[in-house]
This record gives C-alpha cells, sequence and structure tokens, in this order.
C-alpha cells in the first residue's frame, strides 16, 4: 500500500477534486516532440487520477479538458484533441459504466465537431442513471461565459414575469449554472507550476483549497492526488469564521 495513502483520513477527503490538467505542451517538448505527443500520453494520467478518487471514495472530480479560449491553438492540435476524446469516450465508456460512474459535461458542446458530440451524447446517456461517482468534463468551457449564460437565464425569466426581483438569490444563480447538480468545489489541482484559474469554475471554487504542482501533467500520478489530498487535509478550513469557532 502506498506510504501517502496511510496517512490520508478517509473519513475527510474533499467531495469534489477539480483538475487543471496542464502542462502536456512542455512535457513533450521536453522529450522533444511536438506538443500533440503529450496530449497522447496525457490519458494514462487522467486513468490514474480517476482511480485515486475511487481509492479515496472521492464522488465528484471535475477535469478541465478544452476551454473556451484552447480554440486559439493551431488547428492541427485543436483536431488532434477532439479526435483523442471521441476515442477516448468509445474505448473506456464500457469500463466506467460497469463501475457505476456518470458521465457528464459542463461548457457549450453544440461548437464540437458532430462525430465528438455523438460520442458524448451517447456516454451521457448510457450513464445518465449511474449513482456511483460523477466523472466531469469541461469541454468548451469557460467560467464567464457560463456565468453570463446563468445570467441571461434569470434575465429572461424576470422578463416573463416568471420570478421576482427579490427571488434573485444565490440558490437560483447555482441552479442556472452548467453545475446546478455538482456540489461547490472543495479541492482545485493545477499541475504544471502555472499558478492561474485560466477561467475554470471561478463561481464554484469560492471556497476551495487551490493546490498548485510542478508536475506536468503527463507525469501526473495516483500518488500525486494522494499528495493532494493530504496537503488538503493539513489546512484549516474556516469559510470566514475564526479557528475557536470550528471545533
Ligand atoms: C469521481 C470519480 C470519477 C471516481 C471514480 C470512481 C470509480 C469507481 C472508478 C473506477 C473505474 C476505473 C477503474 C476507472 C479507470 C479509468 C477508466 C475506466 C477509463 C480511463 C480513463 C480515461 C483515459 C478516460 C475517461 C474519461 C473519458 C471517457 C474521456 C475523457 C478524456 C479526456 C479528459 C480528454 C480527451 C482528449 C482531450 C480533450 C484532452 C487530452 C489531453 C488532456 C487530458 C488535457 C489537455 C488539456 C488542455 C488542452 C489544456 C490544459 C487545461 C485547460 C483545458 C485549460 C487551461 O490551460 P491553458 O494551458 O489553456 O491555460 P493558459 O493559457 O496557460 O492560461
Ligand atoms: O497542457 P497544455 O496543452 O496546455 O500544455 P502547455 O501548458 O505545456 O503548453
Ligand atoms: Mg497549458
Amino acid at each position: 500500500m502506498s506510504e501517502i495513502l496511510e496517512h490520508i483520513d478517509l473519513t475527510k477527503v474533499p467531495q469534489h477534486v477539480a483538475i487543471i490538467m496542464d502542462g502536456n505542451g512542455r512535457w513533450a517538448k521536453k522529450n522533444g516532440k511536438e506538443r500533440t505527443f503529450g496530449h497522447k500520453n496525457a490519458l494514462g494520467a487522467v486513468r490514474a487520477a480517476i482511480e485515486a478518487c475511487r481509492d479515496l471514495k472521492i464522488p465528484y472530480l471535475t477535469l478541465y479538458a478544452f476551454s473556451t479560449e484552447n480554440w486559439k491553438r493551431p488547428k492541427p492540435e485543436v483536431s488532434l484533441l477532439m479526435t483523442l476524446l471521441s476515442q477516448t469516450i468509445q474505448r473506456e465508456i464500457k469500463e466506467l459504466h460497469e463501475n457505476n460512474v456518470r458521465l457528464n459535461v459542463i461548457g457549450n458542446i453544440s461548437k464540437l465537431p458532430n462525430a465528438t458530440q455523438k460520442e458524448l451524447n451517447k456516454g451521457i446517456e448510457l450513464t445518465q442513471h449511474n449513482t456511483g461517482s460523477t466523472l466531469t468534463l469541461a469541454l468548451n468551457y469557460g467560467a464567464q461565459e457560463e456565468i453570463l449564460e446563468a445570467t441571461k437565464k434569470i434575465a429572461s425569466k424576470y422578463k416573463n414575469n416568471e420570478i421576482q426581483l427579490e427571488e434573485i438569490n444565490e440558490e437560483l444563480f447555482v441552479s442556472s449554472l452548467y453545475t446546478s447538480d455538482l456540489p461547490m468545489v472543495d479541492l482545485m489541482i493545477r499541475t504544471s507550476g502555472e499558478t492561474r484559474i485560466s477561467n475554470f469554475l471561478l463561481w464554484q471554487i469560492a471556497y476551495a483549497e487551490l493546490y498548485f504542482t510542478p508536475i506536468l501533467w503527463p507525469d501526473f500520478n495516483k500518488e500525486s492526488l494522494y499528495e493532494a489530498v493530504l496537503n488538503y487535509q493539513g489546512r484549516e478550513r474556516r469559510f470566514g469564521k475564526i479557528s475557536e469557532q470550528l471545533i
């Protein structure tokens, strides 16, 4: 058994972990290869992260796989990512389903290539009633766009007299986000040494613990996730209170 795992308190694991899987391009360059070689070698780390969540009984994992800004990358890189996505779902969905995992997506997937959308929708439909854990992929996702969309939904309800001004509260706002059926994020991890959020889950990380590691995504493994959770457990989450009030 892993040495780090022995130090983790399984009764106090984060319920929702979100990961910015960054550093594939730099990993490839370091190995003298094209950026896309990094993406192809990123899937082992995705598997490791999912398996580590299973080991720790973390019920919600959200992975930042493609941002609204990532369309600005060179065309061949974008195409490779889309193809990799359909192929991976095709190959892995059965195992996820057998393990009672629900596949979920956040972001505007109507802009993805048709073939990719088709695979995604098939996977979502197949696993929609699974109750074990939820794997959410953020695809063509941007937190600013999500917040704007939520605002528009609420404004249109108000305009149609479906709600009063006083009814616009935190609860209504949360239920209008892409993440309406997910809990707030407890732990956000970013690999590759960058210490920014890059338009990922802005509302949902209001009280998340942030964890940055220099590891490049293809080198991320189960131990890396255990390490992040152990670090999380060493922190005091005060939610605005003072230490003495938490006992
Ligand atoms: C909670 C939970 C799920 C618990 C588990 C429960 C359980 C019981 C599990 C047991 C089951 C089990 C044994 C599982 C094993 C795993 C399994 C069945 C399958 C294998 C896993 C696997 C490979 C896939 C599963 C998911 C799936 C079907 C598909 C998803 C694949 C995926 C995530 C992506 C595919 C292609 C793609 C779009 C990306 C590939 C590369 C990658 C991973 C990341 C690159 C991301 C990127 C382009 C940029 C970095 C991040 C980002 C999006 C933005 C910010 O960074 P950026 O650099 O742009 O910012 P700056 O400009 O620097 O600011
Ligand atoms: O994971 P990516 O594609 O964002 O790689 P990098 O940040 O190294 O350019
Ligand atoms: Mg990057």
